[in-house]
């Protein structure tokens, strides 16, 4: 597997796809089920035909800013990071048909007449199908407060620490930590995924857009200078919910409308007296 992650290395795919691997995602692989579905695109859970190993392979149009996920994920290689494998580009895109759960690869038909390959395919590890918003909801229904559930916080929290920490000593910020993209791998550990807004720390022009989910999003994210540390935001709130049953949207609204004004006093050094 190493060898042909080092094999399809970001520079030699390009010629890959342009060659030979027009329809090398479903030569090589058997769909199996659409795992979850996003901004950019699908994930399936697929069965490689040779090796009968199971992966997760993202499925997304391809822009330039879309390689920024690959290149990252590509310089990751950390217990809590959802591992890379490969990627490569194909000029025919896939849908999955959930009526009748068949499925069929696709003509990209927005970029007719374009001869270069339309659709990025990225290759993952397979996580389990809950991630970590399904991990909250379904401890927010049980009615008295699990004792468990401070330990296995305690666990999740700390391992999605050790994560952001590494992704933070390599120069990136996530930019789109929440439940939702945080997996978990096959002993349970936590693997923090989608890194589709993933940018460098150093990189300002990525940031002149406001970019995130708005209820996890530091307030300085809506502006174009920020750092690391929106990152932080987003992990203090995350632990909320590791914690307490947040079960409406208001109570969610009024932690992070307190976040708010504690990063205020904290970026600006105002004390407010209530
Ligand atoms: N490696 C994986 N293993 C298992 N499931 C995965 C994996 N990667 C993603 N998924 C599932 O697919 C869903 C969509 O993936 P992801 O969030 O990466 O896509 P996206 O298009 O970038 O979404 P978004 O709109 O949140 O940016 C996730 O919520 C998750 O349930």
């Amino acid at each position: 597997l190493q060898q042909q992650s080092n094999d399809h290395s970001l520079s030699n795919n390009f010629n890959v796809s342009q060659g030979v691997a027009v329809h090398r995602f479903t030569s090589e692989f058997e769909p199996l089920e659409r795992l979850g579905k996003g901004a950019f695109g699908s994930v399936y859970k697929v069965r490689d035909k040779k090796l009968k190993i199971e992966y997760a392979v993202k499925v997304g149009c391809y822009k330039e800013k879309s390689l920024r996920e690959v290149r990252t994920l590509s310089d990751l290689f950390h217990r809590n990071i959802v591992r890379y494998y490969t990627f490569w580009m194909q000029d025919t895109g896939y849908e999955w048909d959930l009526r009748d759960d068949s499925y069929d690869s696709y003509a990209s038909s927005h970029h007719e007449g374009n001869s270069e390959s339309k659709f990025l395919y990225i290759q993952m590890e397979l996580c389990a199908k809950n991630t970590l918003r399904d991990w909250i909801d379904e401890k927010n229904k049980e009615s008295v407060q699990d004792s468990k559930r401070r330990e296995e916080s305690l666990r999740i929290a700390q391992e999605i620490v050790c994560g952001v920490e590494y992704i933070h000593s390599k120069n990136h910020i996530h930019r789109d930590l929440k439940p939702a993209n945080i997996m978990f791998g096959v002993e349970g550990e936590v693997k923090i995924g989608d890194f589709g807004l993933v940018t460098s720390d150093d990189d300002d022009e990525e940031r002149t857009v406001c970019k995130g989910t708005p209820s996890y999003m530091a307030p300085e994210q809506v502006r174009w200078k920020y750092n690391r540390k929106v990152d932080m935001f987003a992990l203090g709130l995350i632990f909320f919910e590791l914690l307490w049953k947040l079960s409406t949207g208001y109570e969610r609204a009024k932690v992070r409308f307190t976040a708010v004004i504690l990063t205020t006093v904290h970026m600006h050094g105002v004390i407010i007296y209530q």
